[in-house]
């Protein structure tokens, strides 16, 4: 793959990185008064980007051309960056991305796309009950938060509903962490766990992200519509994702209204298993080629749980993740 500001092409397929047409110039202008910003959202093409603490409209310079800009990135911005109503800034450049998290094809979009980075967390917002949890979509999750190189965190939403013991015990052998929350309780764990970070929040219609975004961020309501203002939506309308400060400089997070899953179909079996250093240990002696799932005949992981030095469980609770990166989401 290839490195630098300027690789990633708009179009990313993960296996297939287009090749540079253009030569790169050498006078590439340099941009050392251009203020340093965060996307906060993208809306047809245009931007809102987070400088100094005010939010300001821009477009993409042209010599960006098809390059992505997405919610996260870390750009550049020269031209009118005072955020007046009216103006209209140039992000001109896009800082190399630490992480990125890749949305699903469907029927709508063919083409699976990057829609966050720089992300360190994913949480994946669960309602205990009411609406039940969709094992699946968990493991979808999962196994995007692992491919992806972000911590998961496990949100589990509505505990004065039901307990949340039976799904803790899908999840603890793999050992995921974990926060249980109920609409207005008390946040303090959930707030330690975003703390210093970008978190990306996913869940399903109705697990209660909303109410939980509103308790972690008073007013994000209106600062959903002061961006939506700015782009010229409806208020409520938001439908791509959008970053928001938590108070008082303890982390931020990104909302992704309308997103249930993340792609996967680029996942390899020999990447994810790297998220379980224990037991990727034991794969050294692997056939060539095993995907470590179930089915394969000489698996390392099979041998080591017969020797008594892997726990079957967490071997288990890999492979469900290894297989539903090849199963449809829902
Ligand atoms: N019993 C119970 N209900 C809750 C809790 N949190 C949220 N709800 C309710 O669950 C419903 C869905 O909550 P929302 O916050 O709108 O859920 P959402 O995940 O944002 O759903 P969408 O807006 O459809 O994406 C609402 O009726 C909430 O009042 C909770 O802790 N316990
Ligand atoms: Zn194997």
């Amino acid at each position: 793959m290839p490195t630098g500001r300027y690789s990633d092409q708009d179009v990313e397929h993960y296996d297939r990185p287009r090749r540079r047409t253009r030569p790169r110039t050498k006078e590439r202008p340099t941009y050392d008064d251009a203020a340093d910003g965060v996307v906060v959202t993208v809306d047809r093409g245009r931007f809102t980007v987070l400088v100094a603490g005010h939010l300001v409209y821009a477009m993409k310079a042209r010599p960006l051309g098809r390059r992505g800009v997405v919610v996260g990135d870390r750009v550049k911005v020269e031209g009118d960056v005072t955020g007046d109503e009216g103006t209209l800034a140039r992000i001109v450049e896009v800082h190399e991305r630490t992480t990125t998290l890749r949305r699903t094809a469907d029927d709508d979009d063919p083409v699976e796309r990057v829609i966050v980075a720089n992300a360190d967390q994913l949480v994946v917002v669960v309602a205990i009950a009411d609406p039940e949890p969709q094992p699946r979509l968990l493991d979808r999750a999962l196994v995007a938060a692992f491919d992806a190189g972000l911590a998961p965190l496990l949100c589990l939403t509505k505990s004065d509903l039901a307990s949340p013991e039976p799904l803790l015990a899908t999840y603890r052998s793999l050992g995921v962490p974990w926060v249980v929350t109920h609409r207005g309780g008390d946040l303090a764990e959930l707030r330690e766990s975003l703390a210093d970070r970008t978190s990306v929040l996913l869940g399903s219609s109705g697990v209660g992200k909303s109410t939980l975004v509103n308790a972690l961020v008073p007013h994000a309501d209106r600062e959903v519509g002061v961006v939506n203002a700015v782009t010229g939506r409806g208020r409520h309308t938001s439908t791509s994702a959008y970053l928001l400060a938590l108070p008082d400089d303890q982390g931020w997070i990104i909302d992704t209204p309308g997103i249930r899953s993340f792609g996967l179909a680029h996942v390899q079996p020999e990447h994810l298993i790297e998220a379980f250093p224990d037991l990727d240990e034991m794969t050294e002696e692997c056939p060539r080629g095993c995907t470590h799932g179930t089915d394969e005949p000489e698996c390392g992981l099979d041998e080591a749980v017969a020797r008594g030095e892997a726990d079957p469980e967490r071997v288990a609770s890999f492979r469900r993740l290894l297989a539903a990166r090849s199963e449809p989401a829902y």
